[in-house]
């Protein structure tokens, strides 16, 4: 239980803390200079959906989406944009220290998405919060997960709404795809390693 209540410190209450301490001036820069300013807040692929390995993890990165959509709407009239980035695994010194206890069934489906250099993440990031994204995908299967759990978030243009009410249907059908898939490698990695012990 300490493992988990640290992880949701960081990850959970590290955001509403660090939110809490910027908003201030943040609202009165706005107020002041009448250019708009940006959140950004770094969730993960594992905000999205849930991965073997993750429980606690996923369940702090998926908070932020209801701190993101909620805070946008304390905000908004304040011109400050919100924006929730989620990116796959990150070549980062964390994730190589992470890789190296990682269990094998959360590298096979973390895999699903591939990695990512941190420059690259970075630029994206930029990119996405600059032109005012709610939600930042960082790859390609970031951006069908995008579409597949987009659910009550706001959209940052009509472009990519009207992606989103085309792709709903086949992005759902993707989604049963992989869950079947992760599913059936979770079975049969259970039904090996049990035969092997
Ligand atoms: C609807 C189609 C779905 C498309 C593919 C989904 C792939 C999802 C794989 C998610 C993996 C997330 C792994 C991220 C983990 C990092 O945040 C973590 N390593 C940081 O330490």
């Amino acid at each position: 239980m300490e493992e988990i209540k640290w992880m949701v410190d960081i990850n959970l209450m590290g955001t509403f803390h660090l939110v809490k301490a910027a908003l201030p001036a943040m609202k009165e820069r706005t107020k002041e200079t009448r250019l708009p300013a940006s959140i950004a807040i770094m969730s993960s692929q594992a905000g999205q959906v849930g991965v073997y390995g993750y429980t606690a993890y996923s369940a702090s990165k998926f908070a932020l989406r209801g701190l993101g959509e909620a805070l946008q709407h304390e905000v908004i009239a304040d011109g400050i944009h919100v924006s929730l980035i989620f990116p796959p695994d990150t070549e980062t010194p964390g994730f190589a220290e992470e890789n190296k206890r990682r269990p094998e069934l959360t590298n096979i489906i973390a895999g699903s998405s591939g990695g990512m250099k941190a420059d690259v993440v970075a630029t994206k990031a930029l990119d996405g919060i600059k032109s005012g994204k709610f939600i930042v995908p960082c790859n390609f299967e970031g951006a069908m997960l995008a579409v597949a759990t987009a659910g009550l978030s706001p959209q940052s243009s009509p472009l990519t709404a009207f992606l989103e009410v085309i792709g709903a249907g086949l992005m759902r059908f993707a989604a049963i795809c992989f869950q079947f898939n992760w599913f059936s490698t979770i079975e049969n990695w259970y039904a090996k390693n049990k035969k092997c012990a």
